[in-house]
């Protein structure tokens, strides 16, 4: 546990002058004097996972016991490959179902919900590969993400009076974030056009089309250049200066650091550690996890030379072995021996 759990961001819940406190200090504060220990209470969290267990044969993808998710905070969560984010992702929003356990959103409930009704309630999330549909235009693509509004039932469509008018607000509100994320000039161009980051835009924006209360966004600057991750960093601080809670699946520690208020840690399906940015690196099981992980990271230089030297001595103990050509030559032996 840590020595002194304090944040370096000096945040308070109001100003000295007594102005009303941005959320991102609100919940900042509020996160503030918590202990760095899993399965920690909130003060006032939008979702609480209990008991979550989610195997596939004989592979338990994911084990959680109690988590909490501030309102109005930047949750980041991270672990190495395969820890079970994106499948914890997909069984809160409803995209999965576990083998067990509960969880629930402003104390209602989701277990039991599909996708598209815990969107209803106000919870959306993004994929790590971009959903947007190719052949639609980004246009479409917006109003895809209206899905579940006044005007879309059988009933009201037979009332054109209410579906034109839905429409047209749908479009509006499209636009609006098209702007927003700079891609208004883009509307009438098929999705499939777009950059891997302008669609990582798209899908963001697509999400909060449905006025959304909490946005899960997987790995939401993987693959996005980094004039663009900034672009994209800003507009999830956007979000919780919005008011929304957000839950965010990363790999990149310098954008963990720099946009989270909390950083849950999973490994192998459960929380090994949770607590504000600057904790994390202190955690002991927090190293071990991403050693233990990172056995295919680059090579450092002397790594590599070391390798090579070996290399030679196993192709030279092959020659005096057999007095036959080496399998591999030697230039090769980086590329497959990892
Ligand atoms: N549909 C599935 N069928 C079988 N195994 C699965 C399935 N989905 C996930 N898994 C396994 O569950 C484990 C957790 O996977 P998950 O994708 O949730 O991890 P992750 O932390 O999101 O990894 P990454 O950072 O690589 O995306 C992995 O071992 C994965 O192979």
């Amino acid at each position: 546990m840590p020595a002194d759990p304090t944040p370096t961001s000096g945040a308070h819940a109001s100003s000295a002058a007594g102005a009303p406190a941005a959320p991102q200090r609100l919940a900042q504060a509020a996160l503030r004097d918590l202990p760095w220990e899993v399965g920690v209470a909130k003060p006032d969290p939008a979702i609480v996972v209990d008991g979550v267990v989610r195997t596939f044969g004989g592979l338990t993808a994911v084990s959680v016991d109690h988590l909490e998710i501030q309102r109005g905070g930047i949750t980041g969560l991270i672990g190495p490959n395969g820890a079970g984010k994106t499948t914890l992702f997909n069984l809160l929003t409803g995209f999965d179902q576990p083998d067990g356990g509960s969880w629930s959103f402003d104390g209602r409930p989701l277990g039991k919900l599909a996708s598209h009704q815990v969107a209803r309630l106000g919870v959306v999330r993004t994929f790590q590969l971009t959903k947007a549909l190719s052949r639609l235009t980004v246009l479409q693509n917006m109003l895809l993400g209206a899905q579940g509004q006044k005007g879309e039932g059988f009933f009201r469509a037979l009332v054109p009076g209410i579906w034109r008018a839905q429409e047209q607000a749908n479009t509006e509100k499209a636009m609006e974030l098209l702007h927003r994320f700079k891609l208004d000039t883009k509307k009438d161009d098929f999705a499939g056009t777009l950059s891997g980051g302008q669609r990582k835009l798209l899908e963001m924006a697509r999400a909060l089309m449905s006025d959304p209360k909490v946005v899960m966004l997987d790995e939401p600057m993987a693959g996005v250049n980094p004039a663009l991750t900034q672009s994209l960093l800003g507009h999830v601080k956007d979000l919780r200066e919005q008011g929304m809670t957000v839950v965010f699946v990363e790999h990149d520690m310098d954008v963990v650091q720099d946009i989270s208020d909390w950083v849950v840690v999973m490994a192998a399906g459960q929380v090994i550690a949770e607590g504000p940015p600057e904790s994390i690196s202190q955690n002991q099981a927090v190293v071990d996890a991403y050693l233990g992980a990172h056995h295919d990271a680059p090579l450092t230089v002397e790594e590599e030379d070391q390798a090579l030297v070996e290399a030679d001595a196993a192709i030279s103990r092959e020659k005096n072995a057999d007095g036959d050509t080496p399998r591999r030559e030697r230039t090769n032996q980086k590329g497959t021996d990892r």
